[in-house]
């Protein structure tokens, strides 16, 4: 029997603990787990019926609290108060019980019936920590599941504990001190509940409430803070902290670990000054060398292949109108490119940047530069966006909204648009690692570096606006789990498949269309002063630059197709490949990226970071193609 209405449950609970994670184990549907906090900044909603039961679940960001209002925790507030779930699913992580409970004594305060999921239970085993789940559950007036997200386990109890609802009224509510509890009873004698006694003593927003309410709040408000020589909501935190530590010594078993284990060793050697350098360098450059070497080998294979058994045989045995020809060996040619090119590189590529986000190295790196990039005023927390563009722009832009001030996601998302993304990378790998030399090609991402420092140095100057500490969490390191990579990587591909194939075929056609009708070469010579004259480069390149602003990678796409081959050595020198391979690199973020930047940061930085990317890149690819010849002609 199917259910008629749905059950409405709301994932809440601290960054980072697994609430993606258990969403999507619930729901089956694909959301973006990783290992650092801020992973999800976008709620994310799954309908689905569990036997009886229809659910319907929303995913939400991680937060610490209620009480400061950033803007995750406005999201989730304003969920609460839009959407007035039916269940609050507080999940927790078990490692880290006292942090994770200031949040949920906040949450069993509201009226909403909450279920806690004891999260990562595998975990908290491993490192010789138990918790007693019965005895948790009754002081804490409400269900308490284990579960490991992870591994599945607890799921069934969970749903059980869906279908048995129970009342907010007899969860536990923090006791204050004497002074707060003798307000909150006054305040409940004038017809308040508790809770909304409590809100009001914290924040003192009396916005209609009765005159006699907002007078009374307002001198009990000060009457607190004067006594106590410090702010309400400071008091009440004091209270709630308190709380949750009592809790959480009296459920934890906790079995001391004799020595220092060997994930703790492994941390202090990624974070230490000397050794954490050197790893961070080599874990990049085993990331180009992995990409370069796999999917190098893989792209031989396939381009062969398809080569030799469909390309080759099929323009052979074609003879029709020459337009026809013209748009089936474009056609063909793109295809050849997608498959043979940017999958095995963006695949790889995908594999290992899931390995590096599920594996909690993202905050050791953002604490292991956090030094260095506040002498460009910005938090190392904005390291991660910048990693995370190596894989994609769009996640990575997107990351950016967990950083604090509008500065800082300003500075860190012209900087990702910097960082050389997997599409970028198969341009410089496949185009001149292959092509010239492997070090010409790990040459462009040290230009790249220094140029991001340069932008970096410069944007901290000139955009205005406050630099703010942050706390970083540290996440536990742990083994990337198969599944997640697997599934991780299936997703991204997807989007491959799905968005970039079709667009790739049907420009592969288009292009064979505007070649025959003798467009492209018009385009070509309206715009050689540009790709010739500065920039030294075959007038057909214009057209592959144009059509890498869809996509990156369809720069090499469409200038294979436009040189007529996959050997590029055959239509380009060395340099030219060099300069090519440098523009596609800075100018202008993809059509997606630029959508994204539109959405976090709005049209007009979107148009000047666009802008920026094309100056530069007009600039650094001109200069080499001016120079390098006049230095050649020296030696
Ligand atoms: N060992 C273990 N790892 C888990 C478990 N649940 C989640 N993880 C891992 O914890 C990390 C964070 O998981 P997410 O689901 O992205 O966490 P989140 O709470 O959604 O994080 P934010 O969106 O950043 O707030 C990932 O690396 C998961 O694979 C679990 O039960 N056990
Ligand atoms: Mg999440």
């Amino acid at each position: 029997m199917r259910p008629e209405k749905a059950l409405k449950v709301a994932l809440i609970g601290n960054p980072s603990v697994g609430k993606s994670t258990l969403f999507s184990r619930l729901t089956g549907i694909g959301v973006l787990i990783s290992n650092y906090p801020g992973t999800t900044m976008e709620v994310a909603h799954g309908r689905v019926v569990h036997d009886d039961i229809l659910l319907d679940l929303t995913d939400l960001p991680g937060i610490y609290s209620l009480d400061t209002l950033n803007p995750e925790e406005k999201t989730v507030l304003n969920y609460l108060k839009e959407e007035k779930p039916d269940i609050i699913l507080n999940v927790i992580d078990s490692t880290r019980l006292e942090r994770n409970l200031y949040l949920t004594l906040e949450l069993l305060e509201l009226d909403t019936p909450v279920i806690v999921a004891l999260n990562m239970v595998d975990e908290a085993a491993m490192i010789g920590i138990q918790i007693d789940h019965e005895q948790f559950a009754g002081l804490l007036g409400t269900a308490v599941i284990p579960t490991s997200a992870q591994k599945g386990t607890g799921l069934e109890e969970l749903m059980h504990a869906f279908r048995t609802p129970h009342a907010a009224d007899g969860q536990r509510h923090v006791r204050y001190d004497r002074h707060v509890e003798s307000y909150i009873e006054q305040l409940k004698a004038m017809g308040l509940r508790r809770n909304e006694a409590v809100l009001l003593l914290s924040h003192g927003n009396t916005e209609g409430r009765s005159e006699d309410i907002a007078t009374a709040v307002a001198i009990m408000r000060d009457e607190i803070t004067s006594s106590h020589e410090a702010p309400v909501l400071e008091i009440l935190a004091g209270n709630r902290y308190s709380e949750a530590g009592l809790i959480a010594r009296s459920v934890m078993r906790h079995k001391p670990a004799s020595q220092m284990s060997l994930r703790e060793r492994i941390d202090d050697l990624l974070v230490s000054p000397l050794w954490g350098f050197a790893i961070l360098a080599a874990i990049m450059l085993a990331m180009l060398l992995t990409v370069f070497f796999v999917g190098g080998f893989l792209e031989e294979l396939i381009v062969g292949t398809f080569d030799q058994y469909i390309l080759q045989p099929v323009t052979a045995a074609l003879s029709a109108h020459p337009l026809i020809q013209v748009i089936v060996e474009y056609t063909l040619i793109g295809v050849q490119a997608g498959f043979g090119i940017v999958v095995p590189y963006i695949m790889t590529f995908y594999v290992l940047m899931a390995l590096l986000e599920n594996s909690g190295y993202l905050t050791r790196a953002a604490f292991l530069l956090d030094e260095i990039m506040h002498r460009f005023k910005l938090h190392g927390r904005a390291m991660i966006p910048m990693i995370l563009g190596f894989g994609c722009s769009v996640p990575a832009i997107m990351s950016t909204k967990a950083l604090q001030t509008r500065r800082e996601r300003i500075v860190t998302s012209t900087l990702v648009c910097l960082v050389p993304c997997s599409a970028r990378s198969i341009v410089i790998l496949d185009l001149v690692a292959s092509f010239v030399s492997i070090w010409a090609g790990l040459s462009i991402y040290v230009l790249m570096l220094i140029i991001a420092v340069v932008v970096a140095w410069l944007l901290g100057r000139i955009v205005k606006g406050e630099e703010m500490g942050l706390v970083l969490e540290m996440v536990p390191l742990r083994v990337p789990g198969v599944k997640d990579v697997v599934e991780k990587t299936w997703m991204q591909m997807k989007e491959f498949i799905y968005v970039a194939f079709p667009l790739l075929i049907a420009g592969s056609a288009v292009l064979g269309v505007l070649q025959y009708v003798g467009f492209l070469d018009l385009m070509n010579s309206l715009l050689s002063p540009i790709t010739t004259g500065w920039l030294g480069l075959p007038d057909f390149t214009a057209t592959a630059l144009i059509f890498g602003i869809l996509r990156k990678e369809m720069a090499l796409e469409t200038l294979a197709i436009m040189a007529g081959t996959a050997n590029f050595s055959l239509a380009m020198t060395p340099l030219q490949m060099y300069v090519f391979a440098v523009f596609t690199t800075i100018y202008m973020p993809c059509i997606a990226s630029i959508a994204m930047l539109k959405r976090v940061l709005g049209w007009k930085d979107t148009a000047w970071i666009t802008l920026l990317t094309v100056v530069l890149a007009l600039l650094v690819s001109g200069l080499i193609a001016q120079i390098v010849p006049v230095i050649m002609s020296l030696l």
